[in-house]
């Protein structure tokens, strides 16, 4: 469906901020995944035809979506990472508004959309009275409108509670069923149920692009977990890739990552999503939401 091949985009002098990357994507939930200012956002505004490459090629099936940009728009919903309701409109009159810039005239599907983000009860309320998940939610039903084919989101659970992120999650988790929705989060747990594939980007390139499966897979027999005497900690993380270390008395709970038993009593773990891209140093610590 998307064909994204050698995409360069630099701005100014300064080094690529998206550098040669090539992706191929189909159906389903996809991962972006990568610290503040890998490219994530850049990437994604080329593909909604924002901005344009400096070099490269995107192909929406199979037509050149930078000479001829008509050919996604249509087609695409995107969610931007700063994306702000008007406060003054209710929830319906917010669609209606973008139904009409988008030249959608179905009242029904307006109301259809409401009801699927569970908005409905809220139709008629200003959005200055919405919580983040809501306004968050207002977003998605914005670029649905038009039911398109790709859904592109910008971090979006940004800010928002635990049972609000659930609920996102599970919704786009169910647009993947019968779309291609692109997510870009650094929060790895966020996208770790529901994504089919990860493409993980760092400074501008794409480092790694696989199932969460093979990540898992690929990390299996080097992660461990441990428990080592407060006053040997210190040693240890100096030698091996600790991954989390957490006090308990006067000992410390560890999980790290080696190629093979990295101190006395240690066990082979199973590894979480996470934890397999940190042991490929694909993700950090910090990362963990
Ligand atoms: N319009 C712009 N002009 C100049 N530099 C930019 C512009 N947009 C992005 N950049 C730079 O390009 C790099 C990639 O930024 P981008 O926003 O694409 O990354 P990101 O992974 O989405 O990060 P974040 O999660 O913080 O949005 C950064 O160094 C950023 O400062």
């Amino acid at each position: 469906m998307l064909e994204i091949r050698q995409v360069v985009k630099t701005y100014g002098k300064n080094a690529p901020a998206v550098d040669h990357v090539s992706l191929s994507l189909t159906q389903g939930v996809v991962g972006l995944i990568g610290h503040n200012g890998a490219g994530k956002t850049s990437l994604m505004q080329m593909i909604a035809t924002l901005t344009r490459p400096s070099s490269g090629q995107i192909l929406f099936q199979g037509v050149d979506i930078v000479k001829n940009p008509n050919a996604i728009r249509q087609r695409l919903g995107y969610l931007p990472q700063d994306f702000g309701v008007y406060a003054n409109l209710s929830a319906l009159e917010f669609l209606q508004y973008f139904a009409a810039l988008k030249g959608v005239r179905n009242p029904a599907r307006l109301l259809q959309l409401l009801e699927m983000l569970n908005l409905h009860e809220h139709a008629h309320k200003p959005a200055s009275t919405f919580s983040g998940g809501m306004r968050r939610r207002l977003g998605i039903a914005q670029a649905l409108i038009n039911d398109p084919d790709i859904l592109i989101v910008d971090e979006p659970t940004a800010g928002l509670d635990p049972e609000e992120r659930l609920r996102f999650r599970n919704l786009l988790a169910e647009l993947g069923f019968k779309k291609l929705v692109i997510m870009s989060t650094h929060i790895v747990s966020d996208v770790a149920s529901i994504a089919s594939e990860l493409a993980i980007m760092r400074q501008g390139k794409l480092i790694a692009h696989q199932s969460p499966d093979v990540f898992l897979q690929q990390a299996r027999g080097q992660i461990w977990s441990a428990q080592v005497a407060h006053s040997d900690f210190e040693a240890l993380s100096a030698r091996v890739n600790v991954l989390q270390a957490q006090r308990s008395g006067s000992s410390v709970n560890l999980r790290i990552a080696h190629p093979h038993s990295p101190c006395a009593d240690a066990a082979l773990a199973e590894p979480s999503l996470e934890e397999a891209l940190m042991a490929q140093r694909y993700a950090s610590l910090e990362q963990a939401a």
